[in-house]
């Protein structure tokens, strides 16, 4: 490493890189932990993951307040040390503005080095000029598409909500083993390392986490009775409701966090298949799940779940699709999804999320369950997939969630028998959630 790159610090210099990586396709979450098995620092590994969201976040706005100090095209490399400069000097308080200058220009220097006066000379003058008047979807960096049609379904003041519920730094939530360890055993644990928890006032088995926590300093963790997962997705499985020695298939069964879940509710007695078609993501769930200490108790099936349930049709008791999506109500999590997304998509989405649907209605035996759910809350992927599903499969019905949901509070965010939390609703991700019944006697 060279002297001046050295004066931009490794926090700086390995947040640029993931930067770059996530402009040239890679997933923020795969590139930072990329990055983080280098030898950083604690602290600078916490530095450089506030920095890669925080830019990804307000990357709009960041992009505002440089663009009257910009004279023609800028190399994408440099405008992201420009932009990783004013997200120090606008959001954090820990740094001071000639210390985020310096690193600035000793960073451009190794990168682009002729860029280094202009660089010098915009953080000179930039930060005494915050954008003003600016419209919503800069203010909150979404893109105006996103905020039309939330605006239009909810309204200016839960719009504006919604969209700083995104550009907040997500709560870290902790599903407890409860089969295995009680909460409040886990609740001590995080005590005795000084780290600020507290039970969740609506799910029996989370935790809520608020300071810095490394995980595997953490016993039930290493031990695989805890596992990180936000409190909306749990509920998913309490939709579901599964309970030992059925037969259960998990149809988009990603890395296993619901998966899990389902193995945990029925300690391992219910007959689990764990569905998906990306390998890569069924050799992490296999990880996964061995350390909850089930893997003997899943099989899992690298398959189309379309051709899977043209291969087993009727066979299972619950059924569970937790389905591709546009991740809209997760935008928090996922920094850099509402860059990636276009409206246009949504058609694409809701083709797929039908076909899925209607694959799953066949594996259903008779009097079977099936839990439909997405990360997201618009429309075309949520209640217009479940409806068109259930007109062409008139032996299936709509079951109200509601009497599957573990607090009382969730009441208030269910109609016609959906749940739907939208983005910082009960402090949770935004999610939907759909139980259907197979008819006893005359399942398809
Ligand atoms: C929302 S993610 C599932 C997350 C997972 N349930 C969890 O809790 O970790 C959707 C998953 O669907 C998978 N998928 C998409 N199309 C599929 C298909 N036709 N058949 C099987 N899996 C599919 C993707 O690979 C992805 O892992």
């Amino acid at each position: 490493m060279t002297e001046s790159a050295q004066g931009a610090g490794p926090a700086r210099l390995e947040a640029w890189n993931v930067l770059e990586r996530v402009r040239h396709g890679a997933g923020v979450s795969e590139a930072l932990s990329e990055a983080g098995k280098r030898s950083l620092s604690p602290a600078d590994r916490a530095l450089m993951t506030q920095i890669v969201h925080g830019v990804l976040r307000n990357q709009r706005y960041l992009d505002a307040w440089l663009e009257p100090f910009l004279r023609g095209e800028l190399d994408p490399s440099v405008r992201d040390i420009l932009r990783m400069a004013l997200f120090q000097i606008g959001f954090l308080d820990r740094v001071p503005t000639y210390a985020v200058v310096n690193a600035a220009v000793e960073q451009t220097k190794t990168v682009a080095p002729r860029a280094t006066g202009m660089v010098n000379a915009i953080l000179r003058r930039a930060p005494s000029q915050k954008p003003k008047n600016v419209s919503l979807g800069v203010e909150f960096s979404h893109p105006d598409w996103i905020v039309r049609r939330w605006q239009a379904r909810y309204g200016l003041e839960r719009t504006r909500h919604m969209l700083w519920v995104d550009n907040q730094v997500p709560p870290l939530t902790l599903r407890v083993n409860l089969g295995r360890i009680a909460r409040e055993t886990v609740l001590a644990q995080l005590q005795a390392q000084g780290v600020r928890a507290e039970a969740s006032r609506y799910l029996p088995e989370a935790i809520r986490v608020s300071g810095p926590l490394w995980l595997e300093d953490l016993p039930a963790f290493q031990e695989g009775n805890v596992t990180v997962q936000d409190e909306s997705a749990m509920l998913v499985t309490w939709a579901l409701d599964p309970k030992p020695h059925e037969r259960i298939v998990d149809l988009t069964a990603g890395l296993g966090g619901k998966t899990g879940h389902i193995l945990e509710k029925t300690q391992g007695e219910a007959e689990v298949t764990a569905v998906d078609l990306a390998q890569n993501r069924l050799s992490l769930l296999r990880e996964n799940i061995m350390r909850l200490g089930y893997a003997h108790h899943v099989s899992i099936v690298g398959q189309d779940s379309r051709i899977f349930s043209l291969e087993h049709p009727k066979q299972f008791d619950r059924v569970l699709l937790d389905a591709p999506c546009s991740n809209l109500g997760v935008l928090r999590r996922r920094s850099d999804a509402r860059w990636r997304k276009q409206e246009k998509d949504l058609g694409g989405l809701a083709t797929t999320q039908k076909a899925l649907l209607d694959a799953a209605v066949r594996l259903l035996r008779p009097g079977g369950v099936l839990v439909y759910s997405t990360c997201s809350v618009e429309p075309e992927e949520t209640t217009d997939v479940v409806r068109k599903v259930l007109e062409s499969h008139p032996t299936v019905h709509i079951e109200p969630v509601q009497d599957f949901l573990p607090a009382p509070a969730f009441q208030d965010f269910t109609q016609e028998g959906f749940l739907t939390l939208l983005p910082g609703d009960l402090g949770m991700d935004g999610f939907f959630i759909a139980r259907l019944r197979a008819d006893v006697r005359e399942a398809e």
